[in-house]
């Protein structure tokens, strides 16, 4: 949950002031978000401090509210390190009290009128809103930001991520080719799973045969499966991957390390449907959907003759592309949130502290998704049995240094 919601019968000449509101109670977020949209705020929603932390860094709002605890990061902390980070920022607690110091400027106190009007019920605020604004004591943890995703195995409500769930769902219950492009790491399979998923097929195989784990003399027999006797070594007849995924999807990765012969052959294939095992003169029909992905601009290639132009034009029916993680750091908080939520199903949840999350906030994740949920395994095996990670357990690269 994340993002500026625009803000209800604004004025023109009235000059637009964001909020971010940090709970991770999505009632009273909403209640609070209505109340202060009606008076002219744009409002902001996050669920933790995590999630708070990536929205007041990309969105620079005049104010903050954050509810007295949160899920990931400890309230006073956390309010604490932003206090420090933006001085001129408003910063209160939901119950209305002031959080940190500072001057009380005009805002706050129209922050606070509206604060306490949700408390008194008053005309600020819808009747839902009117029950007194909490202390949060020990609400159980359930991660909204999760739940409410577009496409629950996908987190990311960035711009961006939406738009890709958007086209994911139009695609999906077709039959359509569909090429997925982003570097590694950035969850190309993932989206490829959720095509299938939301598809007419999800109740057959999805097949996976990454085209550049397998030795090229090896990838057609395993492709189209082959007879006894075809090669030498070949003792026993094999079904290959195309019909092991017959009624369902084959999920084709790194498609740009195909050899060109076996382009041609994979091209025959999607032009027609009907393929021959290696060493056999049958040819069977199979209904298969394909999806591939590749990591390398494979237009460029094709403009290079590495790759036929003409099965990428064949397989970039329906091209969806995968934002690197360094293009939507205001997804961070949510994604490590997701992923020490996740954790923490094996080992006591983990907390991340600010200083923690910053330092993973300005580092540049050449290797995407897969990186940080690596980072976050790692620093949680080191942070031993503390319940906090903190700056010095987020440790990037190959050689931990700190
Ligand atoms: N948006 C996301 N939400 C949740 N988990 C994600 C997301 N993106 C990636 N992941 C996780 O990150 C890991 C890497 O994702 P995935 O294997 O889909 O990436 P990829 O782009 O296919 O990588 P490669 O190009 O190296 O094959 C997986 O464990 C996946 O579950």
């Amino acid at each position: 949950m994340s993002g500026i919601s625009g803000q209800r019968g604004a004025e023109p000449q009235v000059a637009v002031r964001s909020v971010i509101l940090a709970s991770p109670d999505a009632g009273l977020r909403q209640r609070l978000s209505e109340s202060l949209t009606m008076l002219r705020w744009t409002v902001g929603e996050a669920t933790g401090g995590a999630d708070a932390m990536a929205q007041v860094e990309r969105l620079r709002p005049e104010a903050l509210i954050v509810d007295n605890w949160l899920p990931d990061l400890e309230a006073g902390e956390f309010t604490g390190h932003m206090r420090e980070m933006y001085p001129a920022m408003d910063l209160l607690r939901m119950d209305g009290s002031l959080a940190g110091s500072g001057a009380r400027s005009p805002r706050r106190n129209e922050l606070l009128h509206a604060l306490r009007e949700a408390q008194d019920g008053g005309p600020a605020l819808p009747a839902a809103a009117a029950e007194p604004v909490r202390e949060v004591e020990e609400p159980v943890y359930a991660p909204v930001s999760v739940t409410e995703q577009a496409l629950p195995e996908m987190i990311g409500q960035c711009a961006s991520m939406r738009e890709l769930a958007r086209m994911i769902r139009l695609v999906a219950p077709r039959s359509a080719t569909v090429l997925i492009e982003g570097e590694t790491g950035t969850g190309k399979e993932v989206v490829a799973k959720a095509v299938h998923r939301l598809s007419g097929r999800s109740g057959k195989p999805f097949a996976v045969l990454n085209c550049a784990a397998i030795p090229e003399a090896l990838l057609e027999a395993e492709l189209f499966g082959h007879t006894r006797g075809a090669f030498t070594g070949a003792v026993q007849s094999r079904t290959g991957r195309i019909e092991a995924a017959n009624g369902g999807t084959l999920f084709l990765d790194e498609i740009g390390e195909m050899p060109l012969a076996l382009q041609a052959k994979m091209l025959r294939f999607l032009e027609c449907g009907e393929l021959q095992r290696v060493g056999d003169n049958e040819t069977m029909r199979v209904d298969v959907r394909v999806i591939a992905a590749t990591h390398q601009p494979l237009e460029q290639r094709a403009g290079e003759r590495l790759f036929r132009l003409d099965l990428y034009h064949r397989l970039a029916v329906f091209p969806l592309e995968v934002p690197a993680l360094r293009e939507r750091m205001s997804d961070l908080g949510l994604l490590v949130d997701f992923f020490l939520e996740r954790m923490g199903r094996e080992m006591p949840r983990k907390r991340i502290s600010a200083g923690a999350l910053a330092k993973l906030g300005g580092y540049r994740w050449p290797g995407n998704v897969r990186e940080l949920m690596h980072v976050l395994e790692r620093a949680s095996i080191l942070v031993e049995d503390r319940p906090e990670i903190g700056v010095d357990e987020i440790r990037f690269g190959a050689h931990m240094a700190a």
